[in-house]
């Protein structure tokens, strides 16, 4: 079983690059599946979750082509043969792995399908709820089976109904149901309405306007009209924000060092890591480089300080969900109480991530306290190597090794092959980090041509 052995270390000098924005990824394999004619897509993330949605638009009849591909794990860049939105049934159930985001957007996309499918996932994906897209999707006229062993759980059978649209008041701000009910929508004939309470990431509406799609977004009011055909396109995808933040935290929290991330991805929606680290006492420099189609990419340095607590507001809950583990590590760096509440978002992850970060960070010797919507950081108190699970869970993983650059002899982080269903190549660029190499050549990921 793999692990991350991690000590600490005294410099860190870093330029890189991170892999493709996970969830842009999901929505380019769907949208250019569905799309009229070749779409190009490029940077595309090659990390399991994608992969198996890659694997279930092909399952339903859309062809791909591959240019390049990161060595060891898959596509980067390939052509993608939209099918005009009419997808073919699949043959056998698809299987969405540990993907949350891919098993919600396939059900809304599937749901309105003349065929029958069904979803299933890894184990833990078993036990997330899959209510809360059943729910809305069944308003629509869907006929959605849970088959799990616990209620409301994949697997889930989607039966052909007649579907139409409806207005839809998200009960929980989640771009995952939003983005299901959307692309549901797009098969519906009429206007499909979905109010979020927060924002929430746009990219779904993002991407189906740059495939030429009209969505109508006034505030947290999004709509879209059925019967209308995304127009294939080129399409790239810049680095995720996500796999930045480890780093964005392992530079931010130690002073002197000093941190580029080239091509990142740095639509709004995602960016508030950005603000609470520098409202933390970091440096924080956005250096955007333009629009393509739709979404911003830029280049992010950042300079580490001693950090200071702070309360992360309401709003920006949504906009950093995932980044919650690693920014309570740097919490637990910070002088003072980092406070995090109305997450409760956090228990439907992966894992409980309130529980799981819990764990891991009182392991450390860390002071934290647990809510049932969140957790409070008491930072300040020097963090000690541990033994620690990853529970399967691909964030804390990861969070946990830049934990463990931080602390008081060697960490352990047991079970850590889950990092790949977001971050192929976070392995390698751990082992650069753990050398402080200063070299950017030692954080590359090699990509190759499919012909070559
Ligand atoms: O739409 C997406 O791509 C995602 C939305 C978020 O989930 P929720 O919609 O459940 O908040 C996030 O946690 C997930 O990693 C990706
Ligand atoms: C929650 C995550 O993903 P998903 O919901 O797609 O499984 C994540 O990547 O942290």
């Amino acid at each position: 079983m793999s692990e991350f052995r991690v000590q600490p270390i005294q410099n860190f000098e870093v330029d890189l690059e991170v892999p493709g924005d996970k969830s842009m990824s999901h929505r380019a394999a769907m949208i250019a599946g569905l799309a009229e004619g070749e779409s190009l897509i490029s940077g595309f993330l090659p990390s399991e979750d994608c992969l198996n949605t890659l694997s279930a638009m092909k399952s339903c009849g859309v062809k791909v082509a591959v240019e390049e591909e990161m060595e060891g794990f898959g596509p980067t860049r390939m052509r993608i043969a939209g099918k005009s939105m009419k997808l073919d049934a699949p043959a056998a159930p698809i299987d969405c792995g540990n993907s949350g985001t891919g098993m919600r957007l396939l059900a809304g996309m599937l749901a309105a399908q003349s065929f029958e499918s069904e979803l299933f996932g890894d184990e833990s994906l078993s036990s997330r709820p899959m209510g809360r897209i059943i729910d809305p999707l069944g308003e629509m006229g869907a006929t959605i089976e849970s088959k799990g062993a616990k209620p409301g759980c994949a697997p889930i059978r989607l039966i052909p109904s007649k579907m139409k649209p409806i207005h839809y008041e998200l009960p929980m701000a989640s771009a995952q149901v939003k983005s299901a009910v959307l692309l549901a929508g797009l098969f519906c004939e009429g206007r499909t309405t979905v109010v979020q309470p927060a924002t929430t990431r746009d990219h779904t509406e993002r991407m189906l306007e740059a495939f030429g799609v009209d969505v109508g977004s006034e505030g947290n009011t999004i709509s879209i009209k059925g019967g209308q055909v995304p127009q294939a396109r080129e399409f790239h995808v810049p680095g995720d924000i996500s796999s930045a933040a480890f780093w964005l935290v392992a530079a931010a929290a130690r002073p002197g060092a000093r941190l580029v991330v080239r091509r990142v991805g740095l639509n709004p929606t995602r960016t508030a890591i950005l603000d609470v680290l520098e409202r933390m006492g970091a440096t924080v420099i956005r250096r955007p480089l333009g629009g393509m189609a739709g979404e911003v990419m830029g280049d992010v340095e950042v300079h580490g300080a001693q950090l200071h607590g702070t309360d992360l507001e309401r709003s920006e809950i949504p906009n950093l969900i995932d980044e919650i583990p690693v920014i309570c590590v740097a919490a637990a760096l910070a002088k003072g109480v980092t406070r995090i509440r109305d997450a409760r978002e956090l228990r439907v992850k992966e894992t409980d991530r309130v529980a799981t970060t819990v764990a891991n960070l009182r392991a450390m010797g860390g002071r934290i306290e647990e809510f049932e919507d969140g957790m409070e950081v008491e930072g300040g108190h020097p963090l000690k190597g541990a033994e620690m699970k990853s529970y399967g869970d691909h964030r804390i993983a990861m969070a946990f090794a830049i934990a463990g650059l931080f602390a008081e002899g060697e960490s352990r982080i047991l079970d850590t092959a889950c990092v790949n269903t977001s971050y192929p190549c976070f392995a390698s660029q751990l082992a650069a980090v753990c050398r402080e190499s200063t070299d950017p050549a030692d954080y590359c990921f090699p990509i190759r041509r499919q012909d070559s």
